[in-house]
């Protein structure tokens, strides 16, 4: 991309206030050389259920990527995100040091890794943030702590996670949150959001809502179910005081966002159930695709301003009624995944749950549901099939795989 190119300033803003509302610009990343890293020595590790056949893998996301451009969606990439802002040397400078903060290295290899990144251009230091730096890539590696280290130890670990750009950022109303993760695997995602969103040209005068090293918190756990109404998961990625903050930031916050009501989810600290959104997501103004087992019990502590600067909490209350109450419905409309208790077992663990809305009733899912997709679409919703074999051993579905960064405001966009 040129200079002029990166600058243009006709781009619409940054700005997502629903789940729904017209989708113009999101931020995927097309897996690459940190999903061949994947070994059956490291995958549980790297939070992987399986090893993915990656140029498989990189098909699917192709055509993931692709029906959203079919869409008029524009589709923003990671990796050239990261490497057009590492133009600018203080984005450079601050990835380099917060790679070389590792504790596990030492003075010796600190500088040995220092030198190897400075010959890096903008482009190869991107690929290595996110793909890692091999035991053996290290050409200039000396020291005790190198000549300990295991031949297949990574000195910088990949990022295989890094395919779910939905975790380590949100945008909500015109200001973004950058999260901090829960798991050891993922924690450097979020530097990378962090410094795309303060260096590269086409965020700047954003405004961000969240600071690093906060409680954890992962995008995957927020839901913004109408203007002025997020949910938020609880559970093995996000903590209680990880959604009391960002309530607070929200509400404190009048300038990036209407927020006034956030209600907090307790969820199941399992694997299956790891964000919010791999249980319900929204696929109209007023529905949601859910696993009845799980979303049917769901119940939630209403946040709202309290009048000291703290949030007032009520609750518990039943999650789907209070959430249709917050956004003004009568009810929300719940369309389950599968018939059957043991069909809908099969497709909540392979994401069913987990669509990407591109306008109301108009959701990307992955094809291997078939249940769940003929369900959404007796209830009015026209479903884009996408395969996700490979993709889904990661454990993440199209919503998981993308952050939007534009999205219509709903009172605008066709109902
Ligand atoms: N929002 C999501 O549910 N994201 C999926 C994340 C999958 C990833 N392998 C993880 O365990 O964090």
């Amino acid at each position: 991309m040129s200079d002029h190119e990166l600058l243009r300033t006709d781009r619409p803003r940054p700005y997502v206030d629903s789940e729904v509302g017209r989708l113009r610009t999101v931020m995927l990343h097309r897996p690459g050389p940190e999903l061949r890293r994947l070994t059956p020595r490291n995958n549980g590790s790297l939070l992987f259920d399986g090893i993915p056949w990656v140029a498989r893998a990189q098909e699917e996301h192709d055509a993931f990527a692709e029906a959203l451009r079919a869409h008029d969606v524009e589709v923003l990439y990671v990796d050239q995100l990261l490497a057009e802002a590492l133009t600018d040397p203080g984005a450079r400078k601050e990835i380099s040091e917060s790679l070389l903060g590792d504790r596990r290295w030492g003075d010796t290899l600190r500088r040995r890794v220092a030198e190897h990144l400075q010959e890096l251009d903008a482009e190869s230091l991107a690929a290595t943030v996110i793909s890692g730096l091999a035991h053996e890539e290290l050409r200039n590696g000396t020291g005790l702590t190198y000549q300990l280290m295991n031949e297949y130890d990574f000195v910088v670990e990949p990022l295989p996670n890094t395919l779910f750009t939905r975790d380590s950022s949100v945008w909500i109303g015109g200001a973004s949150a950058v999260t901090s993760m829960a798991m050891p695997a993922r924690l450097r995602e979020s530097t990378i959001t962090g410094t795309i969103y303060r260096w590269h040209p086409r965020f700047a005068g954003s405004p961000s809502l969240y600071g690093r090293d906060l409680e954890p918190l992962e995008g995957g756990d927020v839901l913004l179910l109408a203007p002025g109404v997020v949910a938020v998961g609880v559970g093995e990625r996000t903590t209680p005081a990880g959604a009391e903050r960002l309530a607070n930031r929200l509400f404190a916050d009048g300038r990036a966002s209407t927020t006034h009501t956030v209600l907090a989810v307790p969820i199941a600290q399992q694997r299956a159930t790891m964000h919010l959104d791999t249980v319900c997501t929204m696929v109209d103004l007023d529905a949601v695709v859910a696993y009845p087992a799980v979303a049917d019990t769901l119940m939630a502590y209403r946040l709202t301003a309290g009048t000291d600067g703290e949030p007032a909490v009520s609750g518990p209350v039943p999650f789907l009624a209070a959430a249709a109450e917050a956004m003004g419905l009568e009810r929300l409309r719940v369309i389950p995944t599968g018939l059957d208790p043991v069909t809908a077992e099969r497709e909540q663990w392979d994401d069913g749950n987990n669509t990407l809305c591109i306008a109301p009733r108009l959701a990307v899912a992955y094809e291997r549901n078939v249940e769940t997709n003929a369900q959404l679409e007796d209830a009015g919703i026209e479903v884009i099939r996408i395969p996700g074999s490979e993709l889904g051993s990661g454990r993440g579905g199209p919503r998981c795989m993308s952050c939007p960064i534009v999205r219509d405001p709903l009172r605008t966009s066709e109902g």
